[in-house]
């Protein structure tokens, strides 16, 4: 189930096997390119149709009620809904570090030149709920729009075939301050939103993990809409050295290969003696586990463990991957923070597991998958808002340096620009 490669004998096969592309199979491709082309052009008859197909529900509204927004709230266990609570704090206190200040300055003879920064005014935040519920994605996505000011935020997540949608999922809205929710799924929630139908408003940003067909459906319709990253199936990389704790390993490991059959959980160690007592653990644990299937199903396509010569060479093969998530389990980890370059959390030391940052820490838990965290960041408060250039020159300003404006066009051959500095120039 867990394979062991020697990186120095290996290491070609490895780079193919280990670094993930956003390029999603064909056969996904197809799939989710034809759900966003039908819906875009048939609007709600064939979000119907794809929300019957692929969860089962005939619906007749698609949105849930308040009622059932507060029953759910009043129904969840006391014990739950304090967790979510103190989590919701948590994460909203991280992201209120994360707020920028619109900023203005005198420039050169007495202009005044600035930048807001203002709110994105419509968001949706997709929490995904086809083979798990994910209360904890909700509040992971609300809190940053909520802190950044966002006027208009509506989630959507998967119903069951009877059109309900997850209490515990309701519940977290209420927890978080939000009463428009939506009962679609899938690639075609997605697209409704991003090109709006007869009952869907398009919103400006779509944000929010999901499998494989959430995480494409949001890379293909970027540009209509604005997007947060590609956060599709989710993945962990290890590195550890001989002190580590081989059943924290596979636990954490486990932990994020039972998110999906897509997910992805990498060991890379230089101890030879730490990898054969990982797989050996592994085996022992995966029977107890209640997913398994799906986490044999997961550390068969996408697992391994790769040994490497040294710590160093560890931190190399890991920027390779560029993981979502990096465990480091070693002697020294905070050492070992300048050698890492892409990942989307870091987490130091053995004791700081991915699932205190899945829920509770404050650090946000929708990261970028797929190779992408070479460039895309955790979502953030910065996703839920943009930014405008605020430029001020008065008549006697712009005479102080119209003409080297004007000579500045001519010289790109742009005469209307040229002649509209002098015409003001002369007024
Ligand atoms: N990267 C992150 O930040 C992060 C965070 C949390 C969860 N996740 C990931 O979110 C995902 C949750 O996945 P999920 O499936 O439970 O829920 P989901 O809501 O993402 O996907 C369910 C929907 O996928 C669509 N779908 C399923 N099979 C399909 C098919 N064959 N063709 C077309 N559409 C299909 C259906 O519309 C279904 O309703 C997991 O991959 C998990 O690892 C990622
Ligand atoms: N590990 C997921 C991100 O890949 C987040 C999550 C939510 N619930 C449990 N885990
Ligand atoms: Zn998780």
């Amino acid at each position: 189930m867990l394979k062991i490669f020697c990186f120095a004998q290996d290491g070609e096969a490895l780079k193919k096997q280990l670094s993930r592309s956003v390029s999603f199979d064909s056969g996904v491709q197809d799939v989710v390119n034809d759900i966003l082309e039908q819906v875009r052009t048939r609007g709600d008859a064939a979000l119907l149709e794809y929300t019957e197909r692929f969860q089962g529900a005939r619906l007749n509204e698609m949105m849930v009620s308040g009622e059932e927004i507060r029953s759910a709230y009043e129904q969840v266990d006391s014990g739950f809904l304090e967790v979510m609570h103190e989590a919701y704090r948590n994460i909203t206190r991280f992201h209120q570090h994360e707020v920028e200040n619109s900023f203005f300055y005198e420039g050169a003879g007495g202009v005044i030149l600035g930048q807001r920064v203002t709110p994105m005014q419509r968001a949706l935040l997709y929490v995904p709920g086809g083979m798990a519920s994910y209360p904890s994605s909700l509040l992971m996505n609300a809190a940053p729009a909520k802190v950044a000011g966002v006027r208009d935020i509506v989630v959507t997540t998967p119903c069951d075939p009877d059109g309900r949608v997850n209490p515990h999922i309701l519940a977290a809205a209420a927890v978080a301050g939000i009463d428009s929710v939506y009962k679609l799924g899938g690639a075609q929630a997605i697209a409704a939103f991003a090109y709006g139908t007869e009952s869907i408003p398009k919103v400006d940003i779509i944000t929010g993990p999901g499998n494989k067909y959430v995480a494409l459906a949001k890379k293909q319709v970027f540009g209509h809409v604005s997007i947060d990253s590609i956060a599709g199936p989710s993945e962990v990389v290890v590195i550890a050295d001989e002190t580590a704790n081989p059943d924290f390993i596979v636990l954490d490991m486990f932990a994020q290969a039972e998110h999906d059959a897509d997910a992805s959980a990498v060991l890379i160690t230089p101890s030879e003696s730490l990898a054969a007592a990982v797989r050996e653990t592994a085996r022992r644990r995966i029977g107890s586990m209640l997913r398994k299937d799906i986490i044999g199903s997961a550390l068969e396509k996408n697992g391994a463990i790769v040994i490497v010569q040294s710590i160093e060479e560890a931190c190399l093969v890991s920027d390779m991957i560029a993981p979502e998530h990096l465990e480091l389990h070693v002697d020294r980890p905070w050492d070992l923070l300048p050698s890492i370059n892409h990942a989307g959390a870091v987490f130091i030391g053995s004791y700081s597991c991915e699932t205190v940052g899945d829920y509770f820490a404050g650090p946000n838990h929708t990261l970028p998958t797929n190779g992408t965290a070479r460039f895309f960041s955790p979502l953030s408060v910065r996703d839920f808002v943009k930014h405008t250039s605020i430029i001020s020159y008065s008549k006697k300003q712009l005479q102080e340096c119209g003409k080297k404006i004007a000579a500045f066009a001519d010289y790109e051959g742009l005469q209307a620009h040229a002649e509209a500095v002098r015409v003001r120039l002369d007024s």
